[in-house]
């Protein structure tokens, strides 16, 4: 889950794209259980979902489950959790009670059911304003969390905020948990769905903008989508040779005694530097 940055909602009731889920290439999957499913549909979900994972046994499953205050919550979990899943997304997280007591429930499913401890992550979304308000201690509230999910259909509503393509009504709350999750010490959170599935320009921008604040992935709910996605994230070979040149800059520079230097018009010190070196670890290249 380390570097995911592709992270795939399937509905939990559609047995067709339960079935084609196996053969795309998302980092992760989750199977959906709260939104995407009518309320008629939840039973059958949950056991088309079962079947979903014990198929898919190579991928890295997720399953979203109904929120906490739900009516579906307990048993979603109890019909889910099994040793074939990575993790589970939990909508609407609120606060930080609500993420000790699933992982109470995690901890006591893992021990019936001779699973690892703590094999199971927790993503909690956050598409609320209490849930906004409370981001740092959600992130803080078990190791279980690993990173955290905005979902801004929800959190619009909540807030009465009006959704646009240049994404300025929620600027606030990406940068919010950005560095919550910095602040928290887990990794960077993953953005929210784009609906406009034919709009590839308008995916490319919001993209590029996410990465700009600090996001490190981002949800996805078409096909279409993931190449685009994972292509924003990965460095470009520019990015690369760039961030090359200036590594071996420094270092010569250091030799020299000089921990600063200028390149191309530019002054190049340690923080540009660590930044130049992060990139070349996220292409595989090593550097000193
Ligand atoms: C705000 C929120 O809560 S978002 C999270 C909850 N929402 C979801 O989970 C919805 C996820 N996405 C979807 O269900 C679909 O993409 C939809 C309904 C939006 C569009 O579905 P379709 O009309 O079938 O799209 P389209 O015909 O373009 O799909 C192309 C192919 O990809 C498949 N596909 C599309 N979306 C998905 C998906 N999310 N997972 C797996 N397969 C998919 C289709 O089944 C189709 O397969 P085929 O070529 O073998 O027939
Ligand atoms: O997490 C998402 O992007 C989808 C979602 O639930 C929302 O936006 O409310
Ligand atoms: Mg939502």
């Amino acid at each position: 889950m380390n570097g995911s940055r592709t992270w795939m909602f399937v509905p939990g009731s559609d047995e067709k794209k339960l079935q084609k889920a196996g053969s795309l290439s998302a980092d992760v999957l989750i199977y959906d259980l709260e939104d995407a499913v009518s309320p008629d549909e939840k039973e059958m979900a949950r056991s088309r979902v079962r079947k979903a994972i014990d198929l898919h046994g190579d991928k890295v499953n997720f399953v979203r489950i109904n929120s906490y205050h739900s009516p579906y919550f307990y048993e979603d979990l109890t019909n889910v959790l099994s040793t074939g899943i990575s993790g589970i997304v939990l909508p609407k997280a609120e606060t930080c009670e609500q993420i000790v007591f699933l992982d109470r429930i995690i901890s006591e499913l893992e021990t019936k059911r001779n699973m690892d401890s703590n094999q199971i992550k927790i993503v909690p979304i956050i598409e609320s304003a209490l849930g906004l308000h409370h981001a740092f201690e959600i992130a803080s509230a078990s190791p279980r969390v690993i990173r955290m999910a905005f979902g801004s259909m929800d959190f619009a509503l909540d807030i009465q905020a009006e959704l646009t393509k240049s994404g300025m009504e929620l600027l606030y709350a990406r940068s919010h948990l950005v560095i919550a999750s910095k602040a928290a010490g887990i990794e960077a959170p993953i953005d929210t769905v784009y609906v406009d599935i034919k709009d590839s320009d308008g995916l490319l921008k919001e993209t590029t903008l996410i990465k700009q604040l600090g996001f490190q992935g981002k949800l996805i709910i078409h096909p279409d989508q993931i190449e685009l996605v994972n292509q924003v994230f990965a460095p470009t070979k520019e990015e690369i040779e760039e961030a090359e040149r200036l590594v071996k800059a420094f270092e010569r520079s250091l030799v020299n005694g000089s921990g600063v230097l200028q390149l191309d018009g530019k002054m190049v010190d340690l923080p540009i530097v660590d930044r130049a070196r992060r990139i070349l670890q996220s292409a595989g290249v090593h550097s000193s």
